[in-house]
């Protein structure tokens, strides 16, 4: 199946009894096809994982890892891993995730570049990244790859709000000031993304819905 097929479904979904595919579903429902297709690539297969704070970027991950084995990388805990180890970055990390700002691409590129070598497996879930135009340029230079594939979980904005604040993980920036600086990041920052490698026919909505977790 080709990728244009597989864009179509896209576009069959977001018009298409909507209420009836929840992002669970859909989520499954794609990964079953891009797994078919793709079993004996050699190439990494590359997915990032988009949407704004609290949209379900790392629920739906964890559950696509459980069922089809993907390596799951979110760029986010990859920042407090620096955090926590008091690296040479801690510190600078920290304030901007206080903050709601962005991490500089080079740090966060090279964090992602080295899980990736590290790891055996040639396929990535790699959640939260890129988060601006800068860090996709820098990606792409770093790495040499662009994804083949970019799902956007799309979420309102209250809903993301009431997630965020009751999400209870202890996180610096779950709290209503951050929560509302990061919103706005994601708006100027990281739609512009999206909207690149949608232009690109590289991007699946997942539609919120009523649904269970
Ligand atoms: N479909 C859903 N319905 C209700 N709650 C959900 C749903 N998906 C995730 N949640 C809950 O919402 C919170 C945020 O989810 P999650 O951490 O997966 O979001 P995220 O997109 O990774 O957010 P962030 O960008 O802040 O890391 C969690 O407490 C999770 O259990
Ligand atoms: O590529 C990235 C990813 C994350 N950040 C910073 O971390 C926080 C939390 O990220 P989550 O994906 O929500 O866990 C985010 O608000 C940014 O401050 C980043 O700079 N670059
Ligand atoms: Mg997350």
């Amino acid at each position: 199946m080709s990728w244009r097929r597989v864009a179509s479904l896209s576009s069959l979904i977001s018009s298409s009894k909507p209420s009836l595919l929840n992002q669970e579903a859909c989520t499954f429902k794609l990964w079953e096809m891009f797994t078919t297709e793709t079993g004996t690539q050699a190439e990494p297969f590359i997915t990032f994982v988009l949407g704004g704070p609290g949209s379900g970027k790392g629920t739906q991950c964890t559950k696509i890892v459980e069922t089809f084995g993907f390596k799951h990388l979110s760029a986010g805990d990859l920042l407090r891993r620096e955090i926590a180890s008091k690296s040479e970055y801690g510190s600078m990390i920290l304030n901007t995730i206080r903050e709601g700002k962005i991490v500089p691409s080079h740090v966060t590129v090279k964090l992602i570049q080295k899980e990736m070598d590290l790891n055996d497996s040639n396929k990535f879930l790699i959640d939260g990244f890129p988060r601006s135009e800068e860090n996709r340029i820098a990606f792409e230079e770093i790495v040499g790859a662009e994804p083949n594939v970019v799902l956007f979980f799309e979420c309102p904005e209250e809903e993301m709000v009431k997630r965020v604040l009751n999400r209870n993980q202890g996180r610096v920036d779950d709290n209503i000031e951050t929560m509302k600086k990061r919103l706005k990041v994601f708006e100027a920052l990281n739609l512009p993304v999206i909207n690149y490698y949608s232009e690109k026919g590289k991007v699946f909505k997942v539609l919120e819905s009523l649904f269970h977790q």
